[in-house]
């Protein structure tokens, strides 16, 4: 039942989403799971491990990016075959249902700019935003005795000088060092830390619960079927070991390249554009002097006196919403 959770998610009848599978409850090796809703199930184990976190895995928080969907469910299929066992409790959540029905980005609106607790937006992905938002809440608080960590899996767009990247929401709180060695250990090649608030999911947790909590983009958006999960098995050995409660493998901060946003740039109007190649992998880097965007009303953004890589580059997206990231290198510190 179990690894059939998934598709379940998305098959259960949209009238009454969650009549089919809420409550059920099963067995596994260290522990058991238990469905509390669409797209939501618990891992709990018998006895948590010395090592173990209070984890909230993410996926199909964007509907098209399937990649991670597949390789949790492998994780799961591997649970439920008695391959791997349970040691830590665990929230695992498929994120906006609808769109991954559709294979789309989103329905309506970005689901991952919503989670924020004064959201009081109408709408379909506000409403599973609300509901998100209250599941990590109950989990969290469930757990209070153990560290808190949020990953939430994405894919990208488009191609990327690195395949595999991390975003660090921005948040009075700490970041691990020890996340660093973990991430690398898990074939991640860089990591893009935020300057200010970004109502992500991975920010929620960081912000309001203190969470080590991360953006993970585990390659290139491709329909179902469609994924290499081969560069993906560290990712997936780091899953398990958190699921099992134990301290995954950890690599060298050095093998992870640091970035920092240094300058955000919004759509602000109609008459918006990016100027540059609509296919340009992420982190393509920029000379001084270089205009990279226009906008009617914010004017031209410039590139100012250091280079700088951009990131995220997306000029369709909603008036006010964040249209790319540019970026430049910093040290990545084991402080
Ligand atoms: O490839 C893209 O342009 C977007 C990929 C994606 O969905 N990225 C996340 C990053 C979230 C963050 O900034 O932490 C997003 O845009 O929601
Ligand atoms: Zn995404």
């Amino acid at each position: 039942m179990l690894a059939e959770w998934l598709t379940a998610s998305l098959e259960a009848d949209a009238s009454s989403p969650d009549r089919p599978i809420k409550g059920r409850e099963g067995s596994l090796k260290g522990g058991r799971y238990r469905i509390e809703g669409p797209g939501l199930l618990r891992l709990i184990p018998d006895t948590v491990g010395a090592d173990a976190r209070a984890c909230v895995l993410s996926v199909g928080i964007h509907g098209n990016e399937t990649a991670p969907i597949e390789l949790l469910g492998d994780c799961l299929a591997r649970l439920e075959a008695g391959l791997a066992s349970v040691g830590a409790p665990v929230l695992v959540i498929l994120g906006n249902l609808e769109a991954i029905r559709r294979n789309t980005r989103f329905v309506e609106t970005n689901l991952n700019r919503l989670f924020r607790r004064e959201l009081d937006q109408p709408g379909d992905e506000a409403v599973r935003a609300r509901e998100l938002m209250a599941a990590v809440d109950a989990f969290f608080a469930d757990h209070s005795q153990l560290p808190r960590l949020h990953y939430d899996l994405h894919t990208a767009i488009r191609d990327s000088h690195y395949p595999r990247f991390v975003v660090d929401p921005f948040a009075e709180t700490r970041t691990d060092s020890e996340q660093w060695h973990w991430m690398a250990g898990a074939g991640i090649q860089a990591a893009l830390k935020q300057h200010q608030h970004s109502w992500t999911f991975s920010h929620y947790s960081k912000h309001y619960h203190g969470a080590q909590a991360f953006t993970l983009e585990l390659g290139k958006a491709l329909p179902f079927g469609h994924n290499d999960l081969e560069p993906l098995e560290p990712m997936g050995r780091l899953i398990q070991s958190l699921i099992a409660g134990q301290l995954p493998e950890s690599g060298e901060i050095q093998q992870l390249d640091g970035f920092a946003v240094a300058v955000e740039v919004f759509r602000e109007s109609e008459d918006f554009a990016l100027c540059f190649a609509d296919d340009i992998p992420n982190f393509t880097e920029f000379a001084p002097g270089t205009v990279v965007a226009r906008d009617a009303q914010a004017g031209d953004t410039r590139i100012g006196d250091e280079p700088l890589k951009v990131v995220f580059p997306n000029a369709r997206v909603e008036l006010g919403a964040r249209a790319a990231l540019l970026v430049r290198p910093v040290r990545l510190t084991s402080a």
